[in-house]
């Protein structure tokens, strides 16, 4: 059997984890009673529950490996570790709070010579009903991890269709809209409230050990203002439509720099990119596959 595979975790939350992730990754930021965005923080207007944004999904498998990405025969360096990818297929609405049961396995593994590549899948099953919420697949870019087999066939283990990779062709034409937001310089600090606490996002000198002038910004939180882009430009605000997300982290983001994420559109679904406007570089690339999109448009 493989290492981990049908390891169980479970993980609970409220609605108070639900809107801190919120103001953490930028939402009602620039404007305190944002209309589209007041909802995932305040109960508006009666609103019976805080409405979750569907990034939020990629939290629920923060306490699945408890004892880190361990392998056997596999060494690396965790101040190395980089986030690569994010994949998340969302089955139902994220609920305000739940407690949800956790079934993790190993997706891929790959020896790319000066690093290695772990894919880990989680399936979270909402603990009350048993109905299976979202599946996440996390990619980590393990710097310096690789060579641990023959240079001549590099080792490499997937477990799904080629197909969901997060590596996405973007289109040379205009983008359909393009959405600009400014992350605070202590957008890190803020967003690591949320469960991820690894020191890469707030110590300084962690953070040179690492390779970066200062501490960066953790993945998952330019995905969610890049998520949050697309609800605002394309969804007309309806977080409900969106069914899955994929993402590449292309290079890393200081907390303060400027996001600008640019849209395009292919039948249901949209291609995205998202530049640092300060550094004008591309540091995510990606996709997001809707419910319905045609027929609002
Ligand atoms: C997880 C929880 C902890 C969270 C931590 C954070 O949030 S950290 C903050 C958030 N994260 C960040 O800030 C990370 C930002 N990203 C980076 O800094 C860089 O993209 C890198 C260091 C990950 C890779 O750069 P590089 O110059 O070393 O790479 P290269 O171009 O030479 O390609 C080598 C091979 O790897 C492949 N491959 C490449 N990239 C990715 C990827 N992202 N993903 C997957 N695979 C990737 C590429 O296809 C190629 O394979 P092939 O084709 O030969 O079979």
């Amino acid at each position: 059997m493989l290492p981990w595979n049908g390891l169980k975790s479970t993980y609970s939350y409220t609605e108070r984890d639900a809107a801190l992730y919120a103001l953490g990754i930028g939402a009602c930021a620039s404007d305190a009673v944002d209309e589209d965005e007041l909802k995932y923080v305040y109960h508006e207007d009666g609103q019976k529950a805080i409405k979750v944004l569907p990034t939020f999904a990629a939290l629920l498998t923060l306490e699945s490996l408890p004892n880190g990405f361990d392998l056997p025969g596999l060494q690396y360096d965790p101040r190395l570790l980089l986030h690569g990818q994010q994949y998340i297929e969302l089955y139902k609405p994220v609920p305000s709070s739940c407690h949800i049961q956790n079934k993790v396995s190993l997706a891929g593994l790959h020896d790319k010579g000066k690093a290695a590549i772990l894919e880990i899948e989680t399936k979270s099953y909402e603990k009350e009903s048993g109905d299976l919420l979202c599946m996440n697949r996390s990619t980590v870019y393990l710097r310096g991890a690789g060579g641990f087999s023959k240079s001549s066939k590099p080792f490499s283990y997937s477990s799904y269709p080629s197909n969901q990779t997060s590596a996405v062709k973007i289109p040379e034409s205009k983008p359909f809209s393009v959405f600009e937001d400014r992350t605070h310089p202590s957008q890190a600090l803020l967003y690591r409230l949320s469960g991820d606490y690894n020191p890469l996002h707030s110590d300084p000198q962690f953070a040179k050990v690492a390779g970066f002038s200062q501490p960066i910004l953790h993945g998952l939180c330019t995905l969610g203002f890049a998520v949050r882009a697309i609800i605002k430009s394309i969804c007309k605000g309806d977080s409900d439509r969106i069914k899955s997300i994929t993402g590449r982290f292309l290079l890393h983001v200081y907390p303060g720099e400027t996001l600008v994420t640019e849209m395009w559109i292919e039948g249901s679904r949209v291609i995205y990119r998202t530049l640092v406007k300060e550094r004008k570089r591309t540091v995510l690339s990606g996709s997001v596959d809707l419910r319905g999109l045609n027929s609002s448009l």
